[in-house]
C-alpha cells in the first residue's frame, strides 16, 4: 500500500553543517509517528523538511506516492501537509476565532470548521472571541494546533506542542489529540517527554546527530533500547 508520507534517503543542513542525515521512513492514514532526539538531533529541521519549509540537500519526500520534494510550503499545506510549528505563531492581534480561520486559508474540503475544532479541542469554546494576545500558554497551543486542523490536513506535524505548558494542560492537549487523530489522519510528532511519546505513538524513530539510530513501535523498543538511542552511548534512567 501506498505510504501516505515518505522520506526517502533524506539530508538536509545549514550551509557546510548537516543537521539531517539519510533519513527515511513512512507514515501510513492514522499512524502517528514520533521523531525522538536530543536538543539538536535535527527533528525540527526534518519536520520542516517534510512540510516545504526546508529543501533537503538529497532525497525525497512522496505524499501519496507523488514526490513533492521540490513543492514550496504553502502549496504542500493546499496538497494536505501541515505544520503546527513550534512557538505558536499566532496573530496577536486577531481573535481566536479569526486565528483558526487563517488557518482555512487553502480551503481543502474536509471535516474540520470551527465548531468541529471547538468539539476536538475544548478548551477553545470560550475563547473564540478573545485576542489571541490574551491567552495562556496552553491556550495559545491549543488554537495553534486548531489552526492546522482548519485546514482540513492529511498530515498533521506537532513540533513540541507541549513546550513549556503545565503537566496538567499538557494532559489536555494530549486528550484532544486522541479524538483528532481518527478519520485517517497521519501525524508526525515531535515530543520531548518520552513518557508520554511512547504512550502515543504507533511508531519511534529515534534521532542522534541527524541520523536514524533506531526505530520501532512501542512495543518493540524497550525504554533502556530508546533511552540510550537518545543520549547516545549514555545510560540513563527514567
Ligand atoms: N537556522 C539554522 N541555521 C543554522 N543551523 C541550524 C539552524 N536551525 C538548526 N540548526 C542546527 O541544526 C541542527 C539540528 O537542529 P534542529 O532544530 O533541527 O534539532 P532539534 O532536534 O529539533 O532540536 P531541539 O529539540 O533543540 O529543537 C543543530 O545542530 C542546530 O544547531
Amino acid at each position: 500500500m501506498t505510504a501516505l508520507l515518505a522520506a526517502e534517503s533524506v539530508s538536509a543542513g545549514y550551509g557546510d553543517s548537516r543537521a539531517v542525515a539519510d533519513l527515511s521512513f513512512e507514515v501510513a492514514p492514522g499512524e502517528v509517528l514520533a521523531l525522538v532526539g536530543a536538543n539538536g538531533a535535527g527533528k525540527s529541521t526534518l519536520l520542516r523538511v517534510l512540510a516545504g519549509a526546508h529543501r533537503p540537500s538529497v532525497g525525497r519526500v512522496l505524499l501519496r506516492g507523488e514526490d513533492v520534494t521540490h513543492v514550496r510550503d504553502f502549496e504542500r499545506n493546499r496538497l494536505g501537509v501541515c505544520l503546527v510549528p513550534e512557538g505558536r505563531r499566532l496573530f496577536p492581534s486577531l481573535t481566536v476565532r479569526e486565528n483558526l480561520e487563517v488557518g482555512a486559508g487553502s480551503r481543502r474540503d474536509g471535516r474540520w470548521t470551527v465548531d468541529t475544532v471547538v468539539d476536538a479541542l475544548p478548551m477553545l469554546g470560550d475563547l473564540l472571541g478573545r485576542n489571541a494576545s490574551q491567552l495562556s500558554g496552553g491556550q495559545q497551543q491549543a488554537v495553534a494546533i486548531g489552526r492546522g486542523l482548519m485546514s482540513n490536513p492529511e498530515v498533521l506535524l506537532l513540533d513540541e506542542v507541549s513546550l513549556g505548558l503545565a503537566p496538567i494542560v499538557i494532559d489536555e492537549l494530549y486528550a484532544s489529540l486522541a479524538t483528532v487523530r481518527g478519520g485517517g489522519l497521519g501525524i508526525v510528532l515531535v515530543e520531548q517527554d518520552l513518557e508520554r511519546t511512547v504512550a502515543v505513538a504507533d511508531r519511534l524513530v529515534c534521532m542522534l546527530e541527524g541520523h536514524a539510530v533506531l526505530a520501532g513501535t512501542p512495543g518493540e523498543l524497550s525504554r533502556q533500547a530508546i533511552t540510550d538511542a537518545y543520549f547516545g552511548h549514555e545510560v540513563a534512567s527514567w
